[in-house]
């Protein structure tokens, strides 16, 4: 017998020998996995209808529902398809809303103007839907992105994003979309000092009830694509947005920008986007304690939809099982274009 066939014979034995309740002292992780009452008893993170927020897109116009090529079975939809929505959405339960608008070419311009315009799309799409459904949530973007003519979210000179004139310029839309009826401003363009800014002007405007939702981290991430698709910017952008969106390498530095944002008076934090910056999540929750929110974006949604359509994955059960991992990674919620199909799957008792 070679010494390798003896150490196997030895192992072999051993094996055959091993007693598990040595090894574990009598404790066992299965015993709580054996049925699913108990699965169901020592649950410890839930998804519910309570944690989703659905995005919008809005277009000019009447009666219109146009798919969105990049996003399966996402629309851009006119005002009064978005408040026939928004009734489907409050029927189902899901607390709120997040709108963005794609405006006409001719309305964008270098400075981003239109987003100062009180009676604009989104503006409109708020003053609609509140109406209507006066018990959803609106939350609406600042950024100037669907209103300028290079797609970035700031005012653009010398090939610079000018981060004080921006603010300034954001402080004032978030008045109008306040004035409109928005329950929470959402900020999405990085500049430096804008929760500060937005917080003075809607508290000088009388909007003191008037939440500020911080996209306190947003990284220059390849998982937009299919939204800037969504609001028409994708032919119009040059270069990137890595001038003032967070680089993807760094945690520490994300936390410091979140607690600008604390500092400065946010209400709720986001991250964005979600799947792949869960540690920034669970860093936010534990750092600072406030509501914490994460973006599934654009990208992360036609993904899960392709595969599936593909017949490489089974796409509901991705879907709940990710939106699962944002609740247990420490959010609050979840922005996500699943909401509807996520809230009807939860209500049939699934998930
Ligand atoms: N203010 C920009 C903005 N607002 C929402 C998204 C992305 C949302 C998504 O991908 O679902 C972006 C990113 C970008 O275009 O750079």
């Amino acid at each position: 017998m070679s010494k390798d066939s003896k150490n196997t014979a030895a192992g072999l034995a051993a094996a055959a020998a091993i007693d598990v309740d040595e090894i574990t002292g009598h404790r066992r992780m299965r015993r709580t996995r054996v049925a699913d009452w108990s699965r169901r008893l020592v649950r410890e993170t839930r998804l519910t209808v309570d944690d989703l927020i659905w995005p919008l897109f809005i277009v000019p116009g009447t009666n219109i529902a146009e798919p969105i090529a990049a996003m399966p079975g996402v629309n851009r939809m006119s005002v009064d398809r978005a408040v026939e929505a928004a009734r489907m959405a409050a029927d189902l339960g899901i607390p709120a809303l997040a709108t963005f608008p794609n405006v006409e070419m001719d309305k964008r311009d270098v400075t981003g103007s239109h987003a100062l315009d009180p009676d604009n799309l989104i503006n409109q799409a708020t003053r609609a839907i509140k109406q209507a459904v006066p018990n959803i949530g609106i939350i609406t973007d600042v950024a100037l992105d669907p209103f300028t003519s290079h797609g970035h979210d700031g005012i653009l000179r010398d090939g610079e994003i000018i981060n004080d004139e921006t603010v300034r310029a954001i402080a004032a839309a978030a008045v109008h979309q306040a004035d409109a009826g928005a329950d929470i401003i959402s900020p999405s363009d990085m500049m430096d000092g804008r929760i500060g800014a937005i917080r003075r002007a809607l508290d000088a405007a009388g909007h003191q009830n008037v939440a500020i939702m911080s996209y306190a981290t947003k990284f220059a991430s390849a998982c937009y694509g299919p939204y800037r698709e969504a609001i028409g910017t994708s032919g119009l952008l040059k270069g990137d947005k890595r001038t003032y969106y967070l680089d993807p390498s760094n945690a520490m530095e994300a936390i410091r920008d979140a607690g600008m944002d604390v500092e400065e008076g946010a209400d709720m934090l986001m991250v964005k986007p979600g799947l792949p910056y869960l540690d920034i999540c669970r860093a936010l929750k534990d750092t600072y304690g406030l509501p914490t929110f994460a973006y599934q974006v654009s990208g992360e949604y036609s993904m899960i939809k392709a595969g599936h359509a593909a017949g490489y994955i089974d796409g509901e059960r991705i879907m709940m099982e990710k939106l699962l991992a944002f609740k247990r990674a420490g959010c609050d919620g979840i922005l996500t274009y699943f909401a509807p199909e996520a809230a009807r799957l939860i209500a049939k008792g699934g998930g």
